[in-house]
């Protein structure tokens, strides 16, 4: 069946619709499709680990298929594993544009590979180069029988050249280029057999040594060439008129022909899709890289390898000229099965095709990237692709998945702190709406809080006073027994997975389910276990302590052990160790206890809470960005142990401002604790766990109006509190303005 490239919202489609629809095309049997759908088109480690050394494992990337071509007046589709988003997009826009002028028409005028060898130790060049060129036929007979399959395919040895050069020390060097015409393979190591099977006779007859003997990967001896006319009606759109997207296409032009830091990126424009689909089709992307850029440069300086111009009738013309010796057979292509799939999809049977293929999607990648550039800039469209793969990234999973896409573009914030805060919003908004709270709450629901430190973090590491308050109804855990194996669920982060004992799981949370379940002697049975987090995950607020103090507690009621405080103390310790190193021990204090104090590591057991007058007024905002405890106490730990002088000085400061801010902290003198949390957090700034992020949020906090601000917890990302008497309502109000989450702090 002649295949139809032109498929409109292909995009649109879900992937197995993708599927479907290329079967109904004819471009995939039923087998293929089936295959496809089942993810089988993929290496197997033991197959990696016959193609490359000292493998360990199968590394992914998508592949993806661009309509709309039309090549030499043949529609093709486009295989392309590329891990950039929009280049796909941009080609298939680019492609579509240019279908109803008749497309691209594309020429490889010659497709011959260069085996180099050359000759040292010559003492007169001309004479050695009369006598290779005296014997040249014997050289190439000679290396043709090397290769009999190849000239029985129609390849072989074409003509030799010779070259003299002088090296820097003055002395002589003569290079003979073979010609080498390999069908259909690249013919790396076709011709580099050929070259080292004839360097004796080479040796022989100029008395020379041959030094090295190897294909060259300037293959300007295999020049692809793509043109392509998109005329001049198709080129505007509501906003830009069409001689200017045009006349700007053919500026772009000269100004990456005058300025090499241009052209760079102009050819980076081109080689994305070259080497999306050199990578689908098996080839080798690093041989066409060094060929394209060093034939770039072939004139002395490193210009654009396409060209844009006017037509006589006004329409914009594209050329693009670029080395390409490719192959659809040899190398490591028939060892990976997505690469016989990507060519059957591409329908080349002969390496001129794939060449002439990749020619004209340089070109249209190229037409792509300026038509962009000059109109709405290239962050219109490559950032809001840019959103898909930042959502995908931070674990936003196929329910939820667009929603938290559209989130992104509209807030204009296309990081990863941001997909993070909007996945716990939706968990939140879903967890109100489906009722899952409501159906469960008849169950017993082991509780714990979270922890604010308002002074004292990192010094509490070395044994110094850390003063915290609890951030109540943090976490809700439920556990009842089920068949099958056990399961850990906390819809707000996004986990849902099993339990296994002995395995770690790929969360913290599981690790620390399979401990306590250890731990109580229950690992070999099978139960649920919900978890209703109200505080993110990694954002200093004592989220993984609160964790396992909750889901202690709810085996605890299942189970009826009635354990003590100071045992579940103990074992939630003992989880935090395995979340965070060396924990100072605060977390699990305030999960289980629950009350405000003033801690530390050595007296922890002796700990008494401090009686409060009134909640104080604080607010706590996350950044989004997740802060790992164990990266920054490691870090802090680094740079104690070279400078631990200087870092005793700072931390014994700190003890004193948390002695001093736990009686503030009881007799509400808020003017004192606030200076003393802005005091703290610029030593927290100086041990360098601060992070410009926390820096602008203290800020915020601050000029709206708060008494005292300063990072929470571990730093390196995290959260910030702020001490606001009166201001509570601007401060956060504020702080959200700006992007970031605000947590609760107490029920008023
Ligand atoms: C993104 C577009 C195409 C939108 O462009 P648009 O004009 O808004 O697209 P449209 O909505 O009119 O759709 C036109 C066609 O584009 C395709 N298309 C449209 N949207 C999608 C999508 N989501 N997924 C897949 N295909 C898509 C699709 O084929 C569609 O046809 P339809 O299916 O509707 O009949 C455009 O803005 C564009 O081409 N941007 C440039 C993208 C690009 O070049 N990215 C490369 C990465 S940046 C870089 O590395 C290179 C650079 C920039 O540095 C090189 C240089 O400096 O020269
Ligand atoms: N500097 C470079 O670029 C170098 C690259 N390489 C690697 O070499 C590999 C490519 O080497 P090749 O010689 O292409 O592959 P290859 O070594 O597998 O040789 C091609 C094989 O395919 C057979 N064949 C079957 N049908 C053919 C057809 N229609 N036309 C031509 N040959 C046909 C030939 O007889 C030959 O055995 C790539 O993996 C590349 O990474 C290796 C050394 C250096």
């Amino acid at each position: 069946m002649k295949t139809d490239s032109a498929i409109a919202g292909f995009y649109r489609l879900t992937v197995t619709q993708r599927i479907d629809r290329l079967v109904e095309q004819g471009v995939l049997g039923d087998e293929d499709a089936d295959r496809l759908r089942r993810g089988e088109f993929v290496l197997s480690g033991n197959t990696a680990d016959r193609m490359i050394e000292n493998v360990v494992g199968v590394f992914g990337m998508p592949l993806a298929i661009a309509p709309n071509f039309r090549i030499n007046g043949r529609d093709c589709l486009i295989p392309m594993v590329v891990e950039e988003p929009s280049i796909v997009a941009g080609l298939s826009g680019a492609a579509k544009l240019a279908r109803p002028a008749g497309g691209f028409e594309v020429q490889i005028p010659e497709s011959l590979l260069i085996g180099q060898m050359q000759l040292i130790d010559v003492d007169d060049p001309d004479q050695a180069i009369l006598a290779l060129h005296q014997r040249k036929a014997e050289l190439m007979r000679m290396a043709n029988v090397m290769q009999p399959n190849l000239l029985a395919r129609g390849g072989g040895v074409r003509d030799i050249e010779y070259f003299k050069y002088r090296l820097p020390d003055g002395r002589w060097t003569v290079v003979l280029h073979l010609l080498v015409d390999t069908c259909d393979a690249m013919g790396a190591n076709l011709v580099n057999t050929i070259c080292e099977g004839i360097a004796p006779r080479v040796e022989v007859l100029t008395g020379a040594q041959v030094a090295m003997k190897i294909l060259s990967n300037l293959a300007d001896r295999s020049i692809a060439i793509a043109r392509v006319r998109f005329p001049l009606a198709s080129l505007g759109d509501g906003t830009f008129p069409a001689e200017f997207v045009r006349d700007r296409i053919i500026l772009a032009t000269a100004f990456a022909n005058t300025d090499p830091y241009r052209a760079t990126t102009h050819n980076k424009g081109i080689m994305n899709g070259v080497d999306a689909v050199a990578i689908a089709t098996g080839n080798d992307w690093r041989a066409i890289e060094a060929g394209a850029h060093a034939y770039a440069v072939r004139n002395g300086k490193y210009r654009s390898l396409s060209e844009w111009q006017l037509a006589e009738n006004g329409d914009l013309l594209g050329e693009l000229k670029i080395p390409l010796k490719v192959g659809v057979v040899g190398g490591a292509l028939q060892t990976n099965p997505a690469v016989g799939l990507a060519l059957k999809i591409a329908c080349v049977e002969r390496a001129s095709d794939l060449a002439g293929m990749m020619a004209a999607v340089g070109l249209a990648q190229n037409f792509a990237a300026l038509r962009a550039l000059v109109t709405h800039g290239i962050q219109k469209g490559h950032m809001s692709l840019h959103a898909r793969s930042v959502a995908a990234g931070a674990g936003a999973d196929t329910g939820i998945f667009e929603q938290v896409v559209e989130g992104l573009i509209a807030s204009g914030e296309i990081k990863s702190w941001k997909a993070d805060q909007l996945i716990a919003e939706i968990h939140a908004v879903a967890g109100r709406t489906t009722g899952t709270k409501a159906e469960n709450q008849d169950e017993p629901a082991g509780r714990a809080c979270g922890k604010v430190i308002l002074l004292g973090e990192h010094a509490a590491v070395y044994d110094k006073h850390v003063l915290a308050v609890p951030l109540p109804e943090a976490i809700e855990a439920r556990v009842r027994p089920a068949d099958g194996r056990s399961r850990l669920r906390i819809p707000a982060w996004g986990v849902d997975e099993p339990v296994v004992p002995g395995r770690r799981g790929s969360s913290a949370a599981v690790a620390t389910v399979a401990l306590i379940m250890r731990e109580l002697h229950v690992a070999e049975r099978h139960y649920d276990i919900e978890v209703d987090a109200r505080i993110p995950a990694a954002m200093g607020l004592g989220a993984s302590a609160a964790i396992a103090v909750a889901i202690i507690r709810a085996f605890d009621l299942q189970l009826g052990f009635r354990l003590d405080n100071r045992t579940i103390d103990t074992l939630a310790f003992e989880c935090e160790k395995l979340a965070h190193g060396t924990p100072s021990g605060i977390d699990n204090n305030l999960a289980t206890y629950g009350e405000p104090v003033l801690y530390t590591r050595s007296t922890a057991s002796r700990t008494k809470p401090i009686q409060l007058s009134e909640v104080p007024p604080l607010v706590v905002a996350s950044s989004g960005k997740r802060g790992v405890t164990k990266d920054m106490v490691a870090g802090v730990a680094k740079r104690y142990a070279s400078n631990q002088t200087l870092y005793d000085t700072i931390f014994s400061e700190i003890d004193e401002l948390s002695v001093a801010g736990s009686v503030a902290l009881r007799d509400a003198d808020y003017e004192s604790l606030g200076s003393m949390m802005n005091v703290c957090h610029g030593f927290l700034n100086a041990i360098e766990v601060s992070t410009p992020e926390l820096e602008k949020m203290v800020h915020i906090a601050r000029l709206n109006g708060a008494l005292g601000a300063k990072l929470t917890g571990a730093g390196g990302g995290g959260s910030i509190v702020a001490l606001c008497p009166g201001r509570s309502h601007d401060v956060a109000a504020a702080l959200k303005k700006a992007g970031y989450a605000i947590i609760r702090f107490s029920d008023s």
